[in-house]
């Protein structure tokens, strides 16, 4: 390949807003764009130098170091590769995804390589006041999958225990999406009944029922042009999936009390805690409309598949939830954090920081006031008797009665919040939010 040839490549790649180089197969990098000059390079010379040294500051190419390679993948495969790693930038380490193409010479062979970097703004590698953070192994893998599929239409389907983010991670897909400047509009799908779920998803005509007295917006024409999130999808009744389907395979809704069919246009998330599959099998769920919802499913891993990540979300967390600013964990209160198995996932996680921070008057959140505020009851000795019931000696309001059960329950439940939330007819994210209230009162 000539010179010339590569001097133009530079030039070309020179004038593109995306952080671009060219490499050679040893990973050796020939030239690089301004852009990249800027994000990556520190300002510094780059020609020459090795991209494992500039982007990972490691001794060694990546697959030396037990991590994937796209140079390597493209040498091996000849085709281009896309992989998500975690790159030193001008604002310290973030998510980026690197995208390989092999240039060939006239004679078919590999020449160079050209590398685009995509830095993943959804998602942070460090303590951030918002949006989703982590840099494990298991959450890397979902933030790959997330970010392929996001620019797509592709409807997705997010699956994993309550608390894992998955309303989060919705979020995140529809930012990193095009229709990212359109609204995002979540519908929690757990205890809709046919008429509200109808009302609410498309909207009513003046005088379709007692009480209409004005036409109102549904959530399918409120989500027009961006993402609509059906949350708890495992908890809609067969016969509202139905309507549901209705509305994905026709692409057309009808207000409560109309004459029209108007067009819907959203890019559907639906997220369930359950094994739909499952459901499915027990026909509960019907087959075709997790065919319709599962054309993309990513999961949600455990915060215990993700344990790593426990300090720096617990970190983010307390800049979330803390009403003193620049508070900080001792040492000591970080690593009992980084040793517990959390079986509300990141929502025990901040429910349990959350009252540290009101527990503690002092400029940090120290390991007495995380264990004084632990979820977990003491669990009961084998054969103990439960406490029998609980008692009002007066009438009280039905939210106090409410607040009594809830405590009581929870004092006397012997298993999992999925469980008792079970157990109480609702759903786990509405039995959280509950106890969540009743922690502020
Ligand atoms: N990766 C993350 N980084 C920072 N915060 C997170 C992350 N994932 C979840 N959270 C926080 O954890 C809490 C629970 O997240 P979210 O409501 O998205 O979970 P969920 O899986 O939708 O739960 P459910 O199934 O109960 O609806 C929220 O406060 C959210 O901001």
């Amino acid at each position: 390949m000539t010179s010339h040839f590569l001097s133009e490549l530079i030039s070309f790649l020179d004038g593109l807003p995306e952080p671009r180089i060219v490499m050679s197969a040893d990973y050796r990098i020939i030239a690089a764009n301004a852009a990249y000059t800027r994000e990556f390079g520190g300002g510094r010379e780059l020609a020459g130098r090795s991209c494992y040294e500039v982007s990972h500051h490691f001794d060694l190419p990546c697959d030396q170091a037990g991590e994937s390679c796209p140079l390597k993948l493209s040498l091996d495969s000849g085709e281009p590769q896309r992989v998500l790693h975690l790159h030193h930038t001008a604002r310290g380490e973030e998510h980026v995804a690197v995208e390989t193409v092999p240039i060939r010479d006239e004679n078919g062979d590999i020449a160079y390589f050209v590398e685009t970097m995509r830095i993943v703004r959804q998602a942070s590698s460090r303590a951030a006041a918002r949006g989703l953070v982590g840099r494990s192994p298991a959450f890397v893998d979902m933030l790959d999958k997330m970010m392929r599929v996001a620019p797509s239409s592709a409807a997705v389907l997010l699956l994993g225990e309550t608390g894992t983010g998955k309303e989060l991670v919705a979020h995140a897909i529809h930012e990193a999406s095009q229709r990212s400047d359109g609204p995002f509009v979540a519908v929690d799908c757990a205890g809709m009944t046919e008429t509200l779920f109808e009302a609410e998803l498309f909207g009513y005509e003046k005088g379709a029922f007692t009480g209409a007295t004005h036409r109102k917006q549904g959530l399918v024409e409120a989500a027009s042009g961006g993402t609509l999130f059906l949350d708890e999808i495992g908890e809609l009744p067969l016969s509202l999936q139905i309507k549901l389907l209705r509305l994905l395979e026709t692409g057309t809704y009808r207000r409560v009390g109309g004459l029209d069919w108007l067009p819907a246009d959203f890019r559907l998330v639906t997220a369930t805690h359950r094994d739909l599959a499952a459901m499915v099998q027990a026909e509960t769920f019907r087959r075709d409309l997790y065919f319709r919802i599962n054309t993309f499913p990513i999961r949600t891993p455990a915060l215990h598949e993700r344990s790593g990540d426990i300090a720096l979300l617990a970190e983010s967390l307390l800049e979330r939830v803390d009403h003193k600013q620049g508070r900080r964990f001792t040492k000591a209160a970080l690593e009992w954090l980084a040793g517990q198995r959390f079986s509300g996932n990141i929502r025990e996680l901040r429910n349990l920081i959350e009252r540290a921070t009101l527990l503690a008057d002092g400029d940090s959140i120290d390991l007495s006031h995380l264990v004084e505020m632990a979820d977990s009851p003491p669990p009961l000795a084998v054969g103990a008797p439960v406490q029998q019931g609980f008692g009002v000696d007066r009438i009280v309001e039905l939210e106090e009665l409410e607040r009594r059960y809830l405590r009581w329950a929870r004092q006397n439940h012997q298993g999992e919040m999925d469980g008792l939330a079970r157990c109480l007819g609702v759903s786990t994210r509405t039995l959280y939010r509950k106890l969540e209230r009743i922690a502020l009162s």
